[in-house]
């Protein structure tokens, strides 16, 4: 594209121009600290004020408190011998509009609200903190804080016969420390402890973890991570073995089915309060971290000490297995002061988890279990702890039983503590309806003990603020030890020393909170839901890792631009606009250093955790201003472009709409290439060239099949498609030039079109909101447009008709929006809003556009119906990943519904 003029003496104002005049105008704006403009896309609730809170769905109204924008619901705690667990929940508001386009595709495709009143708490978010229990008194500030034991008080969710009558307040809990510590909490917080067995508490947690959360098992070996999916029905029985303070053995056999086979008083409370004694540190983290430098020969008796150096070779000791932990202390005359605390921390460790490594594989033996899940405190996400247990596991089983990790892993007792309120409908959410964010900042992120709660956006930014100055520790890798050995038969030490432990404030970040969202569903016309993978590139391949979080990394500060822009360029939006920018990068960083540190993660993934990153420090929408200017400036074009494409015949014409959804696809604030481009014209000069560099054949070229799908050959003329989904990439000439033009023709043709955009905002992708006015203004142009919209309800004055059930559908197929349920320029169609999988039920043909939805996700995807997968790559490497190719090439695949059948069953 490098031949595209400089010249824009005509046409509309260069962007460059554009972006100028904005921020100019965005300056004159008052510099209060109250954001100047929110779209009305994401309203945004105001967190200042406590006040009583009428909801519609619900009989008693909630209280909103002060500088806390969820209403919490419940909380539940495991307050065990070191720690205590707390889960809570916060009912996230209903946030996005029922907006009268919404409506009139509720009752189209009929969509109720169904199950939510049943499940009262079903609509929210899971939270996970911990304290140590030696700090009860930080744990009873922060729930006091955050009033997390009033909030289930006022809720409706109090299952029938539990609402205390008067109006104590009762909170599930389990642990010892339930009973040991309940007077303290009555006293304090006036709350009584309903117990929960733990034994039940922690397998309930367990399954519904291993059920429900798709990365949620992992194995360690050797240093490598890798996610294991666990197949819902194949689960039982297994062995759970849970290390707290001591070690709980329990065959796991179906929900509520277990049975505490076996267990040891060796465990997290041995190495922590020995650790403690022998070497004085002060901390459970400080120790396991001390461990990292040490040297366990020093203290342990080796084979190779027994034996003069030599290997046991007869009975498959290698020289370097440990004989006898500790061992070597007792033939030395050296006193504690003489051993490095380092070493005794290590030679602990390593005792501690051998042990119960062994312990467990004899009980999967005696049971005859395969799998072994692994749980608890102690471990917390060490990945020497892992790997030492594992080897053990390995090691006595000759590789036949498989030591498994849990990201949750400390908060079984806890989460099953939460789901022991009855009834709440925890127990029936399934993977598609969790999404787990990373959210930045104290206490929202699990696994950490953490400071004073963060109430609003302020404290959170400030606490952004202090991270970063204190922190250059988040950004830099931790370094890595040289991988260690490993013999022939015994104890070696595990290769992933020292990759282990970070700094406090990343290690903060290992599990997220958990969004439950009832709407979501999974794409009905998925081929085969248990084999889609939806991300093309695989970020486990570390180059592609470094090539992205590199890209990403250098579009950082051009997206601060546009955020603090968008929000008039404030003080306020520019600090916000630097928390974000730290916290963005605090993100890449981690996972740079530890990949799989939120599960397995993609490319999409990856793109999602901007926006989302972004949304959290309230940056509603960084392009609205580019948005609005490119659909403008499109739509004028529009009434010209249309009148050409009329003057084609069929042929011609169907080749110029796929051809100007190709051009029009270079339309991409997210790529850099293409941003560079946009200063060198404007938006209708670019495209123009787009257009007419548009030879074919293209780099993926099935015109001409999905020519004859749509025009058959000769005089065989095929029926039209009942339904089309739309999928809409990037605002401007993109949707309205490219995608707009191409829906008029299936129009035309008597199929049905849905657009299905984004539910939010994600660079300069078109939103579900923003469609239904662009679509009214194409519409004043054009008599195909206006009926379809009016026949769909998407023109204001005939939704009113709509709703009253007047209008006359059958004067044309209908042309309706829906929102994709996503808030990335990607899609997972594992987990898309319930209007567009009722949308989907009768749809025969689904048009996915532009890199985030055809290539990075969805290239390999297949489908039951007509796909046609269109896109322009605008990064030079992808193309050359996905077919030698270059930067601009385009693709248009076709897959036939008869071709993706033939695909699965032969
Ligand atoms: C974020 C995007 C997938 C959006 O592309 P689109 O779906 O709008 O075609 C794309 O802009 C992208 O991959 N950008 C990063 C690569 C780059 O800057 O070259
Ligand atoms: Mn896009």
């Amino acid at each position: 594209m490098d031949g595209i003029p400089n010249n824009n003496e005509n046409d509309n104002k260069n962007l460059k121009e554009c972006n100028k005049e904005e921020e100019e105008v965005k300056e004159m704006a008052p510099g209060s600290s109250t954001p100047i403009h929110r779209s009305s896309s994401r309203p945004q609730l105001d967190v200042s004020r406590a006040a009583i809170q009428g909801n519609f769905e619900e009989r008693n109204p909630t209280i909103l408190l002060p500088n806390q924008s969820d209403d919490i619901s419940h909380l539940a705690l495991d307050i065990g011998g070191s720690l205590i667990k707390l889960v809570y929940f916060s009912r996230h508001e209903e946030h996005s509009a029922d907006d009268k386009r919404k409506r009139s595709i509720k009752k189209r495709f009929g969509i109720s609200n169904g199950s939510r009143r049943s499940y009262p708490i079903l609509g929210g978010r899971l939270h996970f903190v911990k304290f140590e229990t030696g700090k009860l008194n930080e744990c009873l500030d922060f729930i006091s804080a955050k009033q997390l034991h009033r909030g289930g008080l006022d809720s409706p969710s109090w299952p029938s016969g539990t609402r205390p009558e008067d109006n104590t307040i009762i909170i599930k809990a389990t642990g010892g420390g339930a009973y040991k510590f309940a007077d303290v909490f009555k006293e304090r917080l006036g709350v009584s402890l309903d117990k929960e067995d733990e034994m039940d508490c922690l397998v309930a947690g367990a399954n519904f973890l291993l059920k429900a959360i798709r990365h949620e098992a992992f194995t360690h070996m050797e240093g490598q991570k890798e996610f294991v999916q666990i197949d819902q029905n194949d689960l039982f029985p297994y062995l759970l073995v849970n290390i707290g303070s001591g070690v709980s053995m329990i065959k796991v056999d179906g929900d509520g089915k277990f049975q505490r086979v076996s267990g040891t008083n060796v465990g997290g409370g041995t190495y922590w309060g020995l650790g403690r004694l022998l070497t004085k540190c002060k901390s459970f983290d400080e120790l396991l971290e001390l461990s990292q430098q040490g040297d366990n020969s020093n203290v342990d008796m080796l084979v190779g000490d027994i034996y003069g150096g030599m290997d046991y070779s007869k009975i498959g000791l290698s020289a370097s297995t440990i004989a006898s932990s500790f061992g070597k202390t007792i033939s030395e005359s050296k006193e504690l002061s003489d051993y490095r605390p380092e070493d005794i921390s290590l030679s602990l460790l390593r005792m501690i988890s051998y042990n119960i490594g062994q312990i467990s594989y004899l009980n999967a033996l005696r049971y005859g279990l395969k799998r072994i899940f692994f749980g608890g405190f102690f471990i917390r996400g060490h990945a020497y702890t892992m790997d030492t247990i594992s080897f053990a596991v390995h090691f006595w089983s000759k590789g036949q039983a498989q030591a498994m990790f849990l990201r949750h892993e400390g908060f079984l007792g806890a989460l099953g503590a939460f789901m022991s309120y009855e009834k709440h409908g925890l127990d029936v959410l399934r993977a598609h309806q969790l999404v787990e964010r990373f959210p930045m900042g104290a206490p929202c992120v699990g696994g950490k003990i953490h400071g004073p709660p963060l109430g609003d956006l302020n404290e959170k930014i400030s606490w952004m603020e202090k991270f970063v100055q204190k922190g250059t520790e988040i950004t830099a890798p931790v370094p890595m030890a040289p991988p260690g050995t490993t013999g022939v038969g015994g104890f070696e030490r595990p290769s992933s020393r020292g990759n282990a432990l970070r700094s406090d404030a990343s290690a903060a970040l290992n599990i997220g909170v958990l969004h439950l969202v009832p709407t979501l569903e999974v794409f009905p016309l998925l081929a085969d839901p248990k084999m889609y993978e939806p991300n093309t590139i695989d970020l486990s391949d570390h180059s592609e890792l470094e090539f992205w979080f590199m890209v990403l990394s250098e579009h950082l500060p051009d997206l601060v631009a546009k955020a603090v822009a968008s929000e008039g360029g404030t003080d306020d939006a520019k600090r916000r606009g630097d928390a974000f920018a730290h916290a963005f990068s605090a993100h890449l960083a981690r996972l740079m250093e530890e990949p799989a540190a939120y599960g397995k993660l993609g490319l999409a993934n990856l793109l999602e955790l901007r926006e989302e990153c972004l949304r959290e420090f309230q940056f509603v929408d960084a392009y609205i201003t580019i948005k609005q200017r490119e659909n403008e400036a499109s739509l004028a074009v529009l009434p010209d472009l249309l009148i050409e494409l009329d003057s084609m015949n069929e042929e011609e014409r169907l080749l110029a709409l796929i051809e100007g959804v190709l051009a029009a696809n270079i339309f991409d604030w997210g790529s850099r290439a293409c941003v560079d481009l946009y200063h060198k014209g404007t938006i209708i000069e670019i495209y123009r060239m787009s257009r007419k560099k548009m030879q074919r054949p293209w780099q993926e070229d099935d015109f001409d099949m999905f020519k004859k799908r749509m025009l058959g050959c000769g005089d065989k003329k095929p029926p039209p498609h009942g339904r089309a989904l739309l999928f809409v990439d990037n605002s401007g000439a993109d949707v309205v030039l490219g995608m707009l033009p191409l829906a008029r023709e299936l129009l035309r043709r008597g199929t049905e079109v849905v657009l299905v955009a984004n539910s939010l905002p994600a660079l300069n992708d078109v939103t579900a909101n923003e469609l239904p006015e662009i679509v009214a203004e194409a519409a004043k142009h054009c008599d195909i447009l206006r009926k379809a919209a009016e026949a769909g309800g998407l023109l204001v004055d005939a939704m009113v008709s709509v709703e009253h059930g007047l209008v006359d559908n059958s004067a044309s197929v209908p042309l309706m929006v829906v929102e994709n349920g996503c808030g990335g320029p990607c899609i997972d169609f594992r987990q898309v809003s319930s209007e567009l999988a009722a949308a989907a039920r009768d749809a025969d043909l689904i048009i996915l556009e532009g890199m985030g939805r055809a290539l990075h996700t969805n290239f390999n995807a297949r489908f039951r119906c007509d796909a046609l997968k269109l896109a322009m790559v605008k990064n030079q490497r992808l193309a050359e990943k996905l077919f030698n190719g270059n930067i601009y090439d385009c693709v248009c695949r076709f897959e036939p519904a008869g071709e993706q059948l033939q695909h699965n069953f032969s």
